[in-house]
């Protein structure tokens, strides 16, 4: 998979260098090439945003120099691409869509500062190609840089070879709609609190329900919502009776 990013800041794409994501561009499973906006400017204060039409707070993005740079990252690889902007207005990003991202051939990621991107951007890429505009959660971040972050990262590591244990991506939380239960290594008493004893029997059945039984609890606890959105089909009778 390719993946670009243009940015104003490209030293925020930094830790995409490191370890798992690193060791995945180092074996050639991922390459990322990060861009600076600033590149495709022409003035001598290399301008990129401008006060927005209507007021309103802050400086908006301007399409052109937005237009020349995704040109020319569009143009540099034949692969077909999916353009992703994060913005606090955008669809959530969910584990759904990292596997879709992961089946995708090329992602480039268009990260804006101020208060956004002028919207004909978007519009424009959206008559020729994927565009999603996607938000990482309702909160508000000052640029799109870490929002990419976590993409890149939720996504690079479905991709095979990327992580060490498969399995793990595999039966990563959400994966049955639950929230994982509670992890534990050793030693067996930590500080005097111990390790559940089922988890110590090697009765793979009885460790199997009691991880099912510590997801429902978590999930109805801290997210009723997946609760609620399970499939009727979801909860066998040993569920519904805790
Ligand atoms: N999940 C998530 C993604 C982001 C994200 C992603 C990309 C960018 C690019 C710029 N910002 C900052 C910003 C700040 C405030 C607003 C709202 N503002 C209200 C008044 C009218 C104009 C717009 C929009 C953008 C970004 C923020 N935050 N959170």
């Amino acid at each position: 998979m390719r993946i670009d990013v243009v940015t104003i800041f490209p030293g925020y794409l930094a830790p995409l260098r490191e370890a798992l994501l690193g060791r995945a561009v180092g074996t050639g499973l991922l390459d990322i090439a990060v861009h600076d906006l600033r590149d495709w400017t022409h003035d001598v204060h290399q301008a990129v945003d401008d006060a927005p039409y209507g007021g309103g707070p802050g400086m908006v993005m301007r399409p052109h120099v937005w237009g020349e740079a995704l040109d020319d990252v569009l143009a540099a690889d034949p692969r077909p691409a999916r353009l992703v902007v994060p913005t606090p207005a955008g669809r959530p990003f969910t584990q759904a869509a990292a596997h879709a991202y992961a089946a995708q051939e090329r992602l480039v990621f268009a990260c804006g500062r101020y208060e956004g991107i002028d919207q004909r951007v978007v519009d424009h890429y959206a008559a020729s190609m994927p565009v999603d505009e996607i938000s990482i959660g309702d909160y508000v971040l000052v640029g799109g840089e870490v929002a990419v972050l976590v993409v890149v990262e939720a996504v690079a590591r479905l991709l095979p070879g990327v992580l060490g244990n498969p399995r793990s991506a595999a039966e990563d939380s959400f994966s049955d709609g639950l929230l994982e239960g509670p992890a534990y290594t050793r030693p067996e008493v930590w500080r005097g609190h111990a390790v559940p004893e089922v988890l110590r029997s090697g009765n793979h059945g009885a460790i199997a329900r009691w991880r099912r039984d510590r997801a429902l609890e978590r999930t109805a606890e801290r997210r009723p919502d997946l609760i609620a959105a399970l499939p009727p089909d979801a909860l066998d009778e040993a569920d519904r009776a805790l």
